[in-house]
């Protein structure tokens, strides 16, 4: 029997707990400090045992996941290996910074136990345990960031371990990560929160400002409704990174600033055009929770109930529909719905069948 010890039963270490839950072999124990948070567990059954006991949940475990904020990791590692572990264990965590816990627990782990530090790169706005799910990391990068020193052999045995989570596990220097995490994922909430407190201003001597953000506005901001304590964390931890990225992004503000000055529309234009470009190479993997990379593109003339046919179709033929996004629907034009599967074997069945009646692209 494997054991996996959960600290910190919420969104991610509730995600983690139902990859493992229930499967042959695997044991899964949950951690919380607070005894109404262990009944919780057990009667949402996330996790086989649930307990306060930090040595309770970390005996004989052979994997120990700490899915806390940002913040307490430094300190869970510290008491952690003070505890009689198993042999051979690794423990790693799931926080969205790297480099200080990476480091931090270098320094402290001792013979026969290694820390591996990882951040699995899919997540949400929501928080707790109610908003866990176990295709919460599909085809999500997973990064590791294991410390000089650390032997293949270990970071080998976890990238194993995690393939159950079916994400895509990737290793990075952890100061590397910090740096590239603060810039697409730190700073993008910074500004999401800056721009919603900038309007929740204004909508205090006009309502209307709330009441017309039902669109464009309400889903680029949604990472700005983020838990608090989480992100506290993670940006007092990423502070260097953070103050250099922000300096950056003055000297992007300065520019639109200039450019609107002086009306400059050809400049204000090569902005969008030369992000456009950019924008348009990112790879398309992460659209929330149901990600994949196994896409095919249906031309399919406008009329209701369409879609309805599309999905009876693969249902009857037992191909599972991961992600359905309609990409162009115009009346004097065939729209274009994107299908995603979760496997190549899936995505190819699904072609050949829809192609039968429509055009299919790949
Ligand atoms: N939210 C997201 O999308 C992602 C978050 N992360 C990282 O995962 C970790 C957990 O975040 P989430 O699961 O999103 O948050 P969450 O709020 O859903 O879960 C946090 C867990 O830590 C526990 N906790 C909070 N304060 C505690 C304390 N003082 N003592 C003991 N336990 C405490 C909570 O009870 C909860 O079980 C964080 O380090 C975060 O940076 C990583 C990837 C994505
Ligand atoms: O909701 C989103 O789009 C996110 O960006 C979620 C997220 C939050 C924190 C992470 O460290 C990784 C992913």
């Amino acid at each position: 029997m494997t054991k996996i010890a959960i600290f910190g039963v919420g969104l991610i270490g509730g995600s983690l707990a139902l990859c493992y839950k229930g499967k042959p072999g695997y044991t899964v124990v949950g951690h919380s400090p607070n005894p109404k948070s262990v009944e919780k567990l057990l009667k949402r059954g996330v996790v086989d045992i649930a307990t306060t006991s930090m040595a309770e949940a970390a005996q004989d475990a052979d994997y120990l996941f700490l899915c806390v904020p940002v913040g307490m990791l430094e300190d869970y590692v510290k008491q952690l290996v003070e505890l009689p572990l198993k042999p051979g264990c690794i423990i790693t965590d799931v926080g969205s910074t790297k480099a200080s816990v990476t480091e931090s627990a270098a320094a402290v782990v001792r013979e026969g136990v290694y820390f591996i530090g990882g951040h699995p790169m899919a997540g949400s706005e929501r928080h707790g345990v109610e908003a866990a799910s176990s295709h919460l990391f599909e085809n999500a990068f997973y990064v590791l960031t294991p410390a000089e020193g650390t032997p293949e052999l270990e970071v080998d045995r976890l990238t194993a371990f995690l393939s159950e989570t079916k994400a895509q596990v990737v290793r990075v220097d952890a100061r590397e990560h910090d740096e590239i995490v603060g810039a697409i994922s730190h700073l993008p909430h910074i500004i999401a929160v800056a721009l919603v407190n900038q309007v929740r201003v204004y909508n205090e001597t006009n309502p209307l400002y709330q009441n017309l953000a039902a669109g464009g506005f309400r889903d680029i901001t949604r990472i700005a409704a983020s838990e608090p304590s989480i992100w506290r964390d993670i940006l007092v931890n990423n502070r260097e990174v953070l103050l250099k990225l922000l300096q950056d992004w003055n000297g992007e503000i300065a520019r639109f600033i200039q450019l609107i000055e002086q009306s400059d529309g050809e400049g204000i234009a090569e902005q969008f055009r030369l992000s456009g470009e950019f924008r348009g190479k990112l790879p398309e993997r992460r659209k929330g929770m149901l990600t994949s990379l196994y896409d095919i593109y249906v031309d399919v003339p406008d009329h209701p109930g369409i879609i309805g046919s599309i999905a009876t179709l693969l249902g009857n033929a037992r191909i599972n529909l991961s992600n359905l996004q309609i990409i162009e629907s115009r009346e004097d034009v065939p729209g274009i719905l994107r299908l995603s599967f979760r496997n190549q074997e899936e995505a190819d069945r699904a072609s050949e069948l829809l192609g039968e009646q429509y055009a299919v692209h790949v």
